[in-house]
């Protein structure tokens, strides 16, 4: 399972798929191009000067064979005279406003990219996510992942390379193949018989090379996952002493990668042998018949025109050469410009980019209600996860939810941040339906300590700080303390800028908890939503957490899912769930005097009742 996934992605990476081009793809790839709006002034610069500069790249040749036919005493332009020295004096000018417009060209064509590119990616970063939680169901963070690397790269190319290059090129393909014509049409025929054959040849050998090279690199990452899986997994494979067995495994895929890259190499070498036989085969029959043309004085060229069709000669056959790759490049990145459309076409949930304007305006006192709520998740619609589920919780009541895995605790806890909507009933927040209020407003006053705690790579202080972002340092280390988390932050060399996350300092469960728990306390929610870790901490750890859960608690309504029974004893309320309904529901001493009841075996599971 994990070697297809990372596999698929490698490739994915190698290669973007190309979309075909046509009316529609085009018209969808010009949304994006309103992204460049603000910059069409500078961008049509770029345009004049990339068709200035291409024209004039294409006119410079010229100077070479005037320069020749000069030096035997040729005019070759009315209007340069057959003087060395003013030939180089025309030329140094023309050279001089060349590298003028060229540098402006591509300075334009950068900035225009770059910016409209940023703001391709803030929009289509901002989007996702501000995307409802069912988009993320059905999707791979991988993918998404992607999207704003690979396939905005992919349009970033285009943008500043592919687009002016293809410009160039046809301009280069259709101004060469006209002054080749008026310099010699007969040398032209010879040539445009000969060379498209021998392009189509080779960028089909080409296609074909680079498949094989395709199929060497997906291979290479096959045996590369068998590395990383085998790294990772070292202690498994230590302990079933599965050494040699893996290094047969490895060395396998490493025989295949061999394998193919020596039928690689074969066909490499006939190619280069084609290229070598057929161009230069070409090259010399071309100079050939043009010498031959300018042996006969009469009706023949002179060197000058000659030099100057053997310049154009190798420009067409560049252009020529590099139009398919270019034509490809396209193809990825209309491909690439669907698949960002798709995202920036969803419609996300009503957050703003502005932080000011997800400011609380309507406070929430505490209350919690669900009527009647009936839910299933959107990517699985035919099983129902919550079957009727009406509970009251009053302002800074603590009211628990027990019941078996899958019974929908947690679902109950995504309801409530309003990741989901039901399909009927509603939630209410101090009586009223949570769709009157903003759904920040909602977010804003609700916290949760998950299970799993997900810290940020940076310092504990950014991290606790994620509760409050405008918190000071002594509001950070006041909610620390309070969470229980100041004592082993300090004891840390760096304290509160020590480095937490992938690259940093590991923390243990129960620390992680507590930074979670000082989160939570600086963001001073009305409701609080703690999601009680499945793994036990041991008991000094599961002491300084409860104390830490107290104190968060305090003053606030607490919903408690509960896995272990032990810490809702106190609780106002107990919820059992089970299938999506409530089946049970009271105090704790209410609960297990029904001999009959769920929750008095659950607690006989755990404990002996009391
Ligand atoms: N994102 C999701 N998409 C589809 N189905 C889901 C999703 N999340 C949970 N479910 C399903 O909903 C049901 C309830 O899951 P939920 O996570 O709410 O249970 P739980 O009581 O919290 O379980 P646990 O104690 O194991 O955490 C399960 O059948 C689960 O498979």
């Amino acid at each position: 399972m994990a070697r297809g996934r990372l596999n698929s992605s490698s490739k994915a990476e190698a290669e973007l798929p190309k979309a075909k081009i046509n009316t529609q793809s085009l018209r969808n790839v010009g949304k994006l191009l309103s992204y460049i709006k603000p910059y069409r002034i500078k961008f049509a610069g770029g345009l004049t000067f990339l068709v200035i500069s291409s024209l004039v790249g294409l006119a410079f040749p010229g100077f070479f064979g005037a320069l020749i036919d000069a030096s035997q005493g040729v005019k070759r332009f009315g209007f340069i005279p057959a003087d060395l020295k003013k030939i180089g004096e025309v030329a140094i000018v023309v050279l001089f406003l060349q590298g003028f417009v060229s540098y402006f060209r591509i300075t334009w064509f950068v900035q225009v990219a770059e910016r409209s590119l940023a703001a391709i990616r803030r929009d289509t970063y901002f989007k996702l996510i501000t995307l409802p939680m069912n988009f993320f169901a059905n999707r791979r963070v991988g993918e998404l992942n992607s999207r704003i690397s690979a396939d905005l790269s992919q349009i970033q190319e285009v943008l500043t390379t592919t687009f002016a290059e293809i410009i160039r090129q046809v301009i280069i393909l259709v101004g060469g193949i006209t002054l080749l014509v008026i310099i010699s049409w007969k040398l032209t025929i010879a040539l445009l018989v000969i060379l498209p054959v021998l392009i189509v040849i080779a960028i089909v050998f080409g296609k074909f090379i680079r498949g094989i090279s395709r199929e060497a690199q997906d291979q290479l990452a096959e045996s590369n996952t068998i590395v990383e899986e085998t790294l990772q997994g070292i202690a498994n494979v230590k302990a079933f002493v599965n050494e040699a067995f893996e290094a047969g495994r490895y060395d396998k895929t490493l025989q295949r990668v061999v394998t193919i890259a020596v039928k690689g190499a074969k066909y490499r070498g006939m190619f280069g042998a084609f290229i070598v036989f057929c161009l230069f085969g070409t090259v010399f029959s071309e100079i050939w018949y043009g010498s031959y043309l300018v042996s006969i004085h009469d009706k023949g060229l002179t060197f000058g025109q000659l030099t100057n069709f053997i310049v154009y000669a190798a420009f067409i056959s560049a252009a020529m050469g590099s139009l398919p790759d270019l034509y490809a490049n396209l193809q990825k990145a209309v491909g690439a410009s669907e698949r960002v459309l798709e995202i920036l076409g969803e419609t996300g949930e009503d957050v703003s980019i502005n932080a000011s304007e997800n400011e609380i305006k309507q406070t929430i006192h505490g209350n919690l209600s669900f009527s009647d709520v009936h839910f299933a998740y959107p990517s699985r619609s035919e099983l129902t996860v919550l079957n009727g589920i009406s509970f009251d919780a009053k302002a800074g009541q603590r009211v628990a939810i027990v019941g078996p895995s899958g019974s929908g605790k947690s679902t109950t806890a995504a309801l409530i941040l309003q990741f989901y909507h039901p399909q009927s009933g509603t939630i209410l927040f101090d009586g009223r339906p949570a769709d009157e209020f903003a759904l920040t407003d909602i977010r804003n006053q609700v916290a949760i300590v998950p299970q799993d705690v997900l810290l940020f790579g940076g310092t504990i202080m950014e991290n606790i700080a994620y509760g409050k972002l405008n918190a000071t340092k002594e509001e950070i280390i006041q909610a620390a303390k309070r969470a229980n988390a100041d004592q082993f932050i300090t004891s840390f060399p760096e304290a509160y800028e020590t480095v937490v996350g992938e690259r940093g300092v590991k923390l243990s469960g129960g620390q992680r908890q507590r930074i979670a728990i000082a989160r939570a306390l600086l963001k001073n929610p009305a409701i609080l939503i703690l999601d009680e870790a499945t793994s036990s901490l041991d008991s000094e750890s599961e002491r300084l957490v409860q104390e830490a859960l107290e104190e968060l608690m305090k003053g606030r309504t607490s919903i408690i899912i509960a896995h272990r029974l032990s810490t809702i004893r106190e609780a106002d309320k107990i919820i059992v769930l089970e299938k999506g309904n409530i089946i049970e529901n009271g105090t704790h001493q209410e609960l297990v005097a029904n001999e009959q009841g769920l929750y008095r075996y659950l607690s006989q599971l755990q404990y002996d009742v009391q």
